[in-house]
């Protein structure tokens, strides 16, 4: 017998045991989880049996609480353990299935044999021999297997740097405890097992990439010296994934110190956070939070305002854009996202100390408690130095005091009688029994008619002037709107280097504000004046705060996001070549490190694309101005195909024949990805009784597999086996600012590009070498 053979036989026969000793844990866990159901039954059962309950006065009322409260907390640290115990026993179900995927020999230097270090994607520690049989991936020792080839190698321990010789380096796949391919390799991870990887189909959800992930991509996963991590990489070079890795990394690196909800993702949109939900459970790990920069806003906005998405953003930029005036707005837009703004703002703000201020007057059923201008007058008789949002509270207090006497007045007033007369009975039962309860009035006492109205009538008032009170502690007396209205007409000169024809751009604004609406590029500026006036809400619980595709910031809204987390670390990452929004400038990245001191911030490029092919990534490269630098994964496929079509029908009958092709191929994620939601509908309109085929033109709907009509806006940042570009004529992607559009949606193919246009091509197409494209329709399968 060959001796790889041999070796294959002793590998397996490493697993079989393995899976012995698992299922010897898993056996132990069971009787665990067992017991500690029947427990949680039982107390379940008997909580009330073992609560002593007497209510007969405080002293027994305090220690009835107190035995209550301690039952309680004797089931949830039972719970709690339950919960342990479970996830513990589903990670052990995993390293059943697949035990581990590498191992490396690594002999230290001072050592004389090599030890065998086999990685998985949890630790696996034998109590029999005292050994790790298995190494969790994100160990120290793991990063050898991710950076080192065969060789001189080392890693950083925590007592230190540890060097030695790496012996062997092994690559594995195992399913169901069989292995099913095993090679070694000398490099630094194999190209066969990406090779393996990168050719399946695309699932409906990322997967993890523990295996595989390549040294630069490892350098980012374990970066832990700054505060702020910049990756930029092209598209499909794994800066998703390696973020995912990164959030597992961290749990597991301060898992003393750090929790999941600790850890905030900013996603790009709604249905992406449903595409990446499954990588950290697929690793044992807890999801970390996520939300959408629309979802903060809309949560501090949306009850006062209708916003725009920047979905609704997008199509209305894209769709006006042969339109008179679409300059102007686009420089507004982009005005409004500039750092420029923001520091307008806050002279403005520093005005606001001395002037300015619009306040609201305090009213009550029409009669009025405190005019606008006695606020004003109140607010500006505090010194200079007090800060507006520490004037505002005590503004709200005095504001608050002045209702308490409109309030017992009012008690006498004509409505209240009214009221008391028409009293239903059983409210006044209620306010009856609640009386006697907090007043201890005997039924006699009360009886006193006088006393009763009296009484009654007070909590008529105070129950009909609360929301009024509720208003008042929320500073709805501030009047924001106005506020943000007057700094956008500029009347105290704030604001500079404002973009020409500004005065329509704040009379937009101004009807805006007046119809309760409020503009994608509003929102953020006005949140920010409003949480500045009121009292900026940070947020200091959240330690890590991870910005995927962050092109489509604007430099305002990363300020904003700082101010908010103003304790986190943060790992942003994007690529400045799919900058799909109109608001993002071209260095906006830099921007974003004038937040952060230089020396705590650290820059990575990443430059290998892993998604598409190599012919794929060879094509969509030569669609930017820069993209020589992009380096594609070795992966074979076939041209992407670009077809001149004579008319919309014939485009219609084209898209049929060759998704039907794909399918046939076995792909299965199919997307025709157009440029706006409305030629998606359009498109839709037409396939869908011809198809199976579905439309996702909102946020809100999940990623699933499938052929796919699909916006350009909800399409970044996925990927699909086959993409189909619906029509990429130069009257769709007409103008430059379209070409990163263009080179996004192109990127979104794994293995297979057809690209239709009616009319003439787009530019961006004309500068494509002919040599990286097929234009002939392929020849039907026999
Ligand atoms: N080291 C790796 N091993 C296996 N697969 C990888 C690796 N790195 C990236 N991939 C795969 O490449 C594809 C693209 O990765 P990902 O979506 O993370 O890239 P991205 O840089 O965020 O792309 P984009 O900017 O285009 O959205 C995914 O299918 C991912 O699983």
């Amino acid at each position: 017998m060959g001796t790889w053979e041999q070796e294959w036989i002793d590998e397996q026969r490493r697993v079989d045991q393995l899976s012995r000793k698992i299922d010897r844990k898993m056996k132990a866990i069971n009787k665990v989880l067992g017991g500690k159901k029947g427990e949680v039954v039982e107390i379940r059962k008997n909580f009330w049996e073992d609560v002593t309950v007497n209510f007969e006065d405080a002293a027994e009322a305090a220690e009835t609480a107190a035995s209550i409260r301690q039952q309680a907390e004797l089931l949830s640290e039972i719970e709690r353990s339950h919960q342990g115990a479970a996830q513990q026993m589903k990670t052990y179900v995993k390293l059943k299935n697949s035990p581990y995927f590498g191992r490396i020999d690594f002999k230290e230097e001072t050592e004389s044999d090599a030890d065998k270090i086999y990685l998985g994607i949890s630790s696996f520690y034998d109590e029999e021999t005292n050994d790790f049989l298995i190494y969790d991936w994100r160990a120290p020792i793991s990063s050898l297997y991710y950076d080192h080839g065969l060789g001189t190698a080392s890693y950083t321990a925590p007592g230190g740097e540890v060097s030695g010789e790496m012996e062997l380096k092994r690559q594995y796949i195992i399913r169901g405890g069989k292995i099913k391919s095993m090679f070694d390799t000398g490099v630094t991870i194999g190209d066969e097992l990406l090779q393996e990887v990168l050719g399946n189909e695309a699932n409906a959800q990322m997967k993890s990439i523990v295996a595989t992930i390549q040294k630069e991509q490892n350098e980012i996963i374990r970066s832990t010296r700054g505060d702020l991590l910049v990756v930029q990489g092209a598209a499909g070079c794994g800066k998703t994934s390696a973020a995912l890795q990164r959030v597992a990394y961290l749990l597991y690196k301060y898992r003393e110190t750090l929790n999941a909800s600790e850890i905030l993702l900013f996603s790009p949109n709604a249905m992406f956070n449903t595409y990446v939900a499954n990588v950290l459970p697929e690793l044992g790990e807890e999801n970390m939070e996520q939300t959408t920069f629309q979802a903060y806003i809309e949560h501090h906005l949306g009850q006062d305002f209708a916003i725009e998405t920047p979905l609704e953003q997008m199509e209305h930029m894209l769709s006006s854009q042969h339109e008179d005036g679409y300059e102007k707005e686009l420089a507004g837009v982009r005005y409004k996202a500039s750092l420029t703004f923001l520091e307008g703002i806050e002279r403005y703000l520093g005005n606001l100390k001395e002037s300015g201020m619009v306040f609201r007057g305090v009213h009550f059923r029409g009669k009025p408690i405190l005019s606008a201008k006695q606020i004003t007058e109140y607010f500006y008789s505090f010194e200079d130095s007090i800060s507006i949002p520490n004037r505002l509270k005590t503004v709200s207090e005095w504001i608050l005091k002045n209702v308490r006497e409109f309030e017992k007045k009012e008690r006498n007033a004509d409505w209240v009688k009214e009221q008391l007369h028409y009293l239903d009975e059983s409210v006044y039962t209620k306010l009856y029994n609640r009386l006697r309860k907090k007043k201890q009035y005997s039924n006699d006492t009360f009886n006193d008619l006088k006393r009763e109205e009296e009484e009654l009538s007070a909590v008529i008032v105070h129950k009909a002037i609360k929301p009024l009170r509720n208003k008042i502690q929320k500073l709805q007396f501030v009047n924001v709107k106005a506020i943000y209205s007057n700094l956008i007409r500029n009347e105290h000169d704030c604001l500079k280097e404002l973009p020409q024809d500004w005065e329509s751009i704040a009379n937009q604004t101004k009807i805006d504000l007046s119809e309760s609406r409020l503009s994608n590029s509003d929102a953020t500026p006005y949140l920010f004046l409003k949480e500045r006036i009121e009292g900026f809400q940070t947020n200091t619980m959240v330690k890590h705060v991870f910005i995927d595709e962050a092109q489509d910031y604007s430099p305002f809204q990363f300020a904003f996001i700082k101010r908010i987390f103003p304790r986190a670390k943060w790992t942003v990452l994007g690529d400045l070549n799919q900058s799909i929004y109109v608001h993002s400038p071209e260095n906006a990245f830099d921007h974003l490190r004038t937040l952060f001191s230089s020396d705590r911030t650290e820059k990575v490029h990443l430059s290998r694309s892993y998604r598409s092919t190599r012919q794929i990534v060879e094509f969509t490269k030569q669609l930017l101005k820069n993209g020589g630098s992009i380096v594609p994964f070795n992966r074979d496929g076939q041209l992407p195909g670009v077809r001149k079509l004579s008319s919309r029908y014939q485009l219609h009958e084209e898209i049929l024949d060759k998704v039907a092709a794909y399918e046939r191929e076995g792909h299965q994620n199919i997307a025709v990805i157009c440029k706006t939601v409305k030629e998606s509908q359009d498109v839709y309109s037409v396939l869908k009784g011809r198809m199976k085929v579905k439309l996702m033109a909102e946020e809100t709907v999940a990623y699933e597999k499938g052929v796919v009509v699909i916006p350009s806006y909800l399409a970044k940042g996925i990927e699909f086996d086959a993409v189909i570009i619906y029509d990429a004529s130069n009257e769709i992607y007409s103008k430059e600012s379209d070409r990163k559009l263009f080179y996004t949606v192109c990127t979104r193919a794994m293995h297979e590009l057809q690209i239709f246009y009616v009319g003439e091509p787009c530019d961006f197409l004309t500068n494509v070498s002919a040599g990286s494209f097929q234009n002939e329709k392929a020849p039907a399968p026999q």
